[in-house]
């Protein structure tokens, strides 16, 4: 939901905890699972319940759906769930009850915009004015949304960013935002949440397509290398400042980047934080195809339609046969990439680093 969108008050809450029980028909396991999620994040905040034993299924299930949620906000929670029980009551309703333009219903998001049209999801990171920099909260609503793509009956997912920067990575200010258990539990966290997030494009089950339409920075541009196909303006530039910071590689681009191309342009770009332009991140593998800015968007959604139009259950197969043998790899590539950045948070490289951008004494 937009930024200026109603918030979901208490009384909408509790008008939809009681919309639940009197649905028709059953939601399945995977939307049960989401809406107690939400509502214990709503009522509880987030999940500190140990987590039940490997045969405890039905329990392990439910703690995994809330601790997935991380730090999400309760107020962000409540939204979500509001939202999530209005499209299950107005899909459950006839057709001929359902009003021109009903199934537009408002966005879930407050930091995405994700649409649904000529069987493509677009997930556009939505905070222009922050260069669409990375909150908490956006990581969590990009999960939902890229878990929710995964399901829905479109063939292809976009990623895409509002305004002229495709993202400037990492929010840095998620760094000062500090729990009880201060740097070491804030950098736990962190690790935890950057692992479930990458997994998620690990695990994406359809062709998932970036659509740079400016520069991207750090995050942004590692998860490149897990997208099936990347097409960039040509005013869009590829930078990974990870030594800059005091942090290390992420998105396993450790491994995706000596891949794609070759391990001594990938050390510039992870190791010396050399910027690339879209000509040169093209020519090393990293991006699919430049356009010219004045004509990008219009070249690349029509190839993109023609493409939506395609068998989408081959796409899935083929994407499933080409990442198959890679999967459990980039899995374990991912653990480690957060265990080192884990304890690289708490360096002074890295916490100086964070200190000069917020002091506005440094950008890159
Ligand atoms: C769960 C945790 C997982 C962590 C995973 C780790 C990931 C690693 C990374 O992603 S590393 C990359 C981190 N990103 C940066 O270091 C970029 C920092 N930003 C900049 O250097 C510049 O803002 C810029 C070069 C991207 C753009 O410069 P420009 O002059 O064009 O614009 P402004 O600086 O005025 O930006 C406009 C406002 O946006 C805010 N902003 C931009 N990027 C970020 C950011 N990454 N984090 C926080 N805030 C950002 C900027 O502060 C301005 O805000 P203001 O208008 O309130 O001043």
């Amino acid at each position: 939901m937009s930024g200026t969108a109603m918030r979901a008050s208490q009384k909408d809450f509790e008008n939809a905890m009681n919309q639940v029980k009197l649905l028709k028909k059953d939601p399945g396991n995977e939307v049960k699972l989401k809406l107690y999620a939400l509502y214990k994040q709503a009522t509880e905040g987030s999940c500190t319940m140990p987590k039940p034993g490997v045969f405890d299924l039905v329990n392990k299930a439910k703690w995994d759906a809330w601790n997935a949620l991380g730090s999400l906000p309760k107020e962000t929670a409540r939204q979500n769930y509001v939202e999530l029980v209005s499209s299950l009551t107005s899909a459950s309703q006839p057709s001929s009850q359902v009003e021109p333009g009903a199934d537009r219903k408002p966005s879930a998001y407050e930091t995405l915009e994700v649409t649904s049209e000529d069987g493509i999801t677009k997930i556009m990171f939505n905070r222009p004015t922050k260069k669409n920099a990375i909150t908490t909260q956006m990581y969590h609503e990009i999960m939902l949304a890229l878990k929710a793509a995964g399901k829905d009956d479109s063939s292809v997912t976009v990623l895409t960013g509002n305004g002229d920067y495709y993202s400037s990575g990492n929010d840095l200010t998620n760094f000062t935002d500090l729990p009880p258990g201060g740097p070491e539990e804030k950098a736990k966290n962190s690790a935890i949440l950057l692992r479930d997030f990458i997994d998620c494009f690990i695990d994406f089950p359809k062709p998932l397509i970036a659509v740079v339409n400016g520069p991207a920075v750090g995050i942004s541009v590692t998860t490149l290398g897990l997208c099936d196909a990347v097409y960039a303006t040509d005013r869009a530039t590829f930078h990974t400042p990870f030594s800059h910071l005091g942090q290390s590689p992420e998105g396993c681009s450790s491994y995706t980047f000596p891949k794609i191309m070759g391990p001594s342009k990938a050390t510039e770009m992870l190791i010396f934080g050399k910027k690339l332009t879209a000509r040169e991140a093209c020519a090393q593998g990293l991006v699919t195809e430049v356009f010219p800015d004045s004509t990008f968007q219009k070249e690349v959604w029509t190839r993109l339609k023609a493409y939506a139009k395609l068998p989408p259950n081959a796409m899935r197969i083929s994407k499933e046969i080409m990442r198959s043998r890679e999967k459990e790899k980039l899995r374990a590539i991912n653990v480690e990439e957060c265990n080192v950045l884990q304890e690289r948070w708490l360096s002074d490289e890295c916490m100086n680093a964070v200190m000069n951008f917020l002091s506005r004494k440094a950008k890159l």
